[in-house]
C-alpha cells in the first residue's frame, strides 16, 4: 500500500471513530437523563451530554486532521510515536477494556505545539512533519519536512491555505497557525497581551484561536468565569462568528461593545464636540462627583415607632456612620446598603437593653422603615437620574471640565423628565460608568478585543471593568484608529484597560494583502502621524491597478464586471455619502448587488475582507471625516488577491503611487 492509501486508511478509522464518539454522546443522553440520582443532577449531566452530542453533530464536515508528527531518536517523551492533528480529538478503538492510542490528537494539547514550532534549525525531536492536502473531505496528497535531516521547505500546501479566493465567512487557521502567531494563541492565561499588527498580520484569527486555546487549557476555570470576544460592529462579527464554533467552542460570548452596554435604546446622536467629551477619562470623574453628590448630611436622627419603644439612631452617630461609609469607598449601592445594615444594627442595641428578641424578622421589619431616613441622606438612585442631571448641566463638573466642554454636553433642549430622555451612544458608555459605580458589574475570565485602537478612555474603563479579576488580549493597529480618541501609543490605552503590564507584542507578517497593494497603502503611513512596525507581505501575487476615469459610477460599474469575471468575494468601497449611488448605478447596468458582490460604506469596512476590492474615489473617503486618511488606509487594505482604486477626482496628495 502506498503511504496515501495508508493515511486514506486512517481517515476512515477517524470517521469510524467520530461516529462512535457520536452514538456515545446520544446513548449518554439517554442514559445521564435516567441515572442521575437527583433532578439537579440530571439535569446538569443531560446539558453536558447534550451539548457534547450536538457539538459533534453540529460540527462542520472539515477533515478530521490536518497534519501528523512522527517524532525520532530526539524526542525524550515521544521517541518513536507518529500522531496525526486536528481540530478536535478523536478517541481511538475500546479494545478489551482499554482505550486504544488516539487517533487525532487537538491541535491544542501540548504535543501539538511541535507541529507549528518544530524547524530543521530546531526539530524538537519531529523526524517527520506531515502536511495533509484536501479538496473538501477528499484527501489529496501529503507534504513531509524531514526536519531531523534539515529539509524544511516552503510549503505548497500553506501558500495555497494563504492564497485561497476568499467566499463567506473567516475560517480557522489551525492547519496554518505561523510560529509568531503561535506563541500568542499559547501564551498563559495569566498573561494580558497587546497585539500591534498591520493589516491581515492575523491578529483576529490570533485572538479567536487563543480563546479556543484557552478554553482547552483552563477549561474548568473559563467555563466558570466565561470569554467575552468584543468586536467593533455587526458586520464585523457575522464575518467572525463562525470560526469559534468550527473549532467545537460555542460557549463564548461574542458581540459589540455597544450591545454590551445596551441597557437602553440609542434613540439619539451627539455631536462630535459632545462625543469628544463625554468619552474623555475625565468624565468618570464628572459622573463620580454627580453620583456622590445625592448623599446628604443627616439634619435629623432617625426615629422608628416599635410597639410600645421608639428607637432612635441620633444626629450625630448617624453623621458617622454616613461618613465611614463614604470613606470606605465601596459602591453606591453597597454603601447605601451599609448605612441601613448600621443604622439597625444601632437599634437592634437599644431593643437588646430593653431585654426584646430581635430577631430576623423583626431586622427585616425595622430594615423598611428607616427606610425613609436612609432616602433622606443615601437615596437609591439609577444611572438615568444622574446623567440626566449631568446633561441638564445640573452638576459640580467645575474643576473637571472647562466651561466650553460643559456646554458642548449640556443638551440645547433639556427633556422634561428622565422617562423622556433619549440617549446616545456615548452615553452608554457613561450610564455603564454610573452603573458600576453602583453596583460592581460581572467580570470575564478572559476578554478579547478587537480593532482595540478605536477604543475612547471611557469604553477602555467599560473593558476594564469586566477584566478586573481576568486577563486580556487586545488587538489592533494604531494606523488604523478612526475614532477622534483614537489610541497614539499602546501603554496608554493598556493602563486605561487595567492592564498597565500588559506586553505589546508586534506581528510582522501580513496574510492578507499582497505586496503591491501593501506597498501602496504604506505610502500613506508617513501622513498617519503613528509609528508602527513595518510589515512583510507574504504574498507576492495579487495585482493592484489604479485608473483614472471621468465619471465615477462608470467607472466602478466597469471595474465590478471585470472583477465578476474572478472567483470570490468582492467588496466596493466608497465613502458612506456615495454608497447610495453607487448601489443605484450598479443595479440600474443589471449587476445584482447581494450574493458574493457587497457594496459598503468606508466606514464598516474594519476587520472585513475581499478577494477583490474596488476602492472608488479615494478623496472622498479621505474628505469625509477628520481621521479620513486612516479610513482610507483601511478601505485600501481590505484586498486579498486584487485590488482596483477607481477615482474621478485627483488622489489625495498623501497617497503616492509606489515607482
Ligand atoms: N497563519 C495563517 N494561515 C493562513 N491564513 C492566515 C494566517 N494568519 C492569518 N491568515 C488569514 O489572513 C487574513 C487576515 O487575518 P485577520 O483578519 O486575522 O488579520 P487582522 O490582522 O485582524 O487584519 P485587520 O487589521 O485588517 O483587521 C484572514 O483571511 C486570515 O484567515
Amino acid at each position: 500500500m502506498s503511504p496515501l492509501d495508508d493515511e486514506r486508511q486512517h481517515l476512515e478509522l477517524c470517521e469510524a471513530g467520530l461516529r462512535r464518539m457520536l452514538e456515545g454522546a446520544r446513548n449518554n443522553v439517554i442514559v445521564g437523563e435516567t441515572v442521575a440520582g437527583d433532578r439537579y443532577s440530571a439535569e446538569r449531566l443531560g446539558r453536558h451530554l447534550k451539548s457534547l452530542a450536538k457539538e459533534l453533530s453540529e460540527e462542520p464536515e472539515g477533515p478530521p486532521f490536518f497534519g501528523r508528527l512522527d517524532f525520532g531518536q530526539g524526542s525524550a517523551e515521544h521517541r518513536g510515536h507518529a500522531y496525526h492533528i486536528g481540530r478536535r480529538h478523536i478517541t481511538g478503538e475500546h479494545v478489551d477494556e482499554h482505550w486504544g492510542p488516539p487517533l487525532v490528537i487537538d491541535w491544542r494539547a501540548p504535543v501539538s505545539r511541535a507541529f507549528y514550532r518544530a524547524s530543521a534549525r530546531d526539530p524538537q525531536g519531529v523526524a517527520l512533519r506531515r502536511r495533509f492536502g484536501w479538496s473538501g473531505s477528499t484527501l489529496t496528497g501529503f507534504e513531509d519536512e524531514r526536519l531531523e535531516q534539515g529539509e524544511e521547505g516552503e510549503s505548497k500546501i500553506l501558500v495555497a491555505e494563504i492564497e485561497r479566493p476568499r467566499v463567506g465567512p473567516m475560517r480557522d487557521i489551525v492547519a496554518t497557525i505561523q510560529p509568531e502567531q503561535d506563541d500568542l494563541v499559547r501564551a498563559e492565561l495569566d498573561a494580558s497581551i497587546c497585539v500591534q499588527g498591520a493589516p491581515g498580520t492575523g491578529k483576529t484569527a490570533v485572538g479567536l484561536h487563543r480563546a479556543a486555546y484557552l478554553l482547552y487549557a483552563h477549561r474548568r476555570r473559563l467555563e466558570r468565569t466565561g470569554v467575552l470576544v468584543l468586536g467593533p460592529n455587526r458586520a464585523f462579527l457575522g464575518y467572525i462568528s463562525a470560526v469559534l464554533p468550527a473549532l467545537g467552542e460555542m460557549d463564548v460570548e461574542q458581540t459589540t461593545l455597544e450591545r454590551l452596554l445596551a441597557t437602553v435604546p440609542v434613540t439619539a446622536a451627539d455631536s462630535e464636540a459632545a462625543a469628544i467629551v463625554k468619552h474623555d477619562a475625565r468624565m468618570a470623574e464628572v459622573l463620580r462627583k454627580a453620583l456622590y453628590a445625592r448623599i446628604r448630611k443627616p439634619v435629623e436622627p432617625v426615629v422608628v415607632p416599635d410597639g410600645s419603644y421608639r428607637w432612635r439612631v441620633p444626629e450625630n452617630e448617624l453623621r458617622r456612620i454616613v461618613d465611614d461609609t463614604r470613606r470606605a469607598s465601596l459602591p453606591y449601592g453597597v454603601g447605601r446598603e451599609r448605612v441601613r445594615a448600621r443604622m439597625v444594627a444601632s437599634m437592634r442595641r437599644q431593643a437588646e437593653a430593653r431585654g426584646q428578641t430581635a430577631n430576623a424578622a423583626w431586622t427585616r421589619r425595622i430594615g423598611r422603615a428607616v427606610t425613609p431616613s436612609l432616602d433622606a441622606v443615601w437615596p437609591a438612585v439609577k444611572p438615568e437620574e444622574i446623567l440626566y442631571d449631568v446633561l441638564r448641566g445640573n452638576t459640580r463638573a467645575e474643576g473637571v471640565l472647562t466651561t466650553a466642554e460643559r456646554q458642548a454636553i449640556t443638551w440645547a433642549r433639556p427633556p422634561r423628565s428622565v422617562k423622556s430622555a433619549r440617549w446616545s451612544a456615548a452615553d452608554l458608555v457613561l450610564l455603564d460608568e454610573l452603573a458600576a459605580l453602583i453596583e460592581r458589574p460581572r467580570g470575564y475570565g478572559h476578554v478579547i478585543v478587537d480593532e482595540a485602537q478605536d477604543l475612547s478612555p471611557m469604553e477602555c474603563r467599560a473593558v476594564a471593568r469586566r477584566s478586573e479579576h481576568g486577563s486580556l488580549t487586545v488587538l489592533g493597529d494604531l494606523a488604523q484608529g478612526t475614532t477622534p480618541w483614537a489610541a497614539a501609543s499602546w501603554p496608554d490605552r493598556l493602563a486605561l484597560l487595567g492592564k498597565p503590564d500588559g506586553q505589546v507584542i508586534a506581528l510582522t507578517i501580513g496574510f492578507r494583502v499582497p505586496a503591491a497593494v501593501v506597498e501602496l497603502a504604506n505610502t500613506l503611513l508617513a501622513a498617519l502621524g503613528t509609528e508602527v512596525p513595518a510589515t512583510r507581505s507574504y504574498r507576492m501575487d495579487g495585482r493592484l491597478r489604479v485608473t483614472s476615469v471621468t465619471g465615477l459610477e462608470k467607472g466602478v460599474v466597469d471595474a465590478v464586471r471585470e472583477a465578476l469575471a474572478f472567483e470570490g468575494a468582492i467588496g466596493v468601497i466608497a465613502a458612506d455619502a456615495d454608497v447610495e449611488a453607487l448601489t443605484a448605478a450598479l443595479w440600474n447596468e443589471g449587476v445584482d448587488v447581494g450574493g458574493r458582490l457587497s457594496v459598503l460604506p468606508a466606514s464598516l469596512a474594519k476587520g472585513l475582507e475581499y478577494d477583490h476590492v474596488v476602492v472608488a474615489e479615494p478623496a472622498a473617503i479621505a474628505g469625509a471625516e477628520r481621521r479620513g486618511l486612516n479610513r482610507l488606509y483601511v478601505a485600501l487594505t481590505r484586498a486579498v488577491s486584487r485590488l482596483d482604486v477607481v477615482h474621478a477626482r485627483p488622489l489625495p496628495p498623501q497617497l503616492s503611487r509606489p515607482a
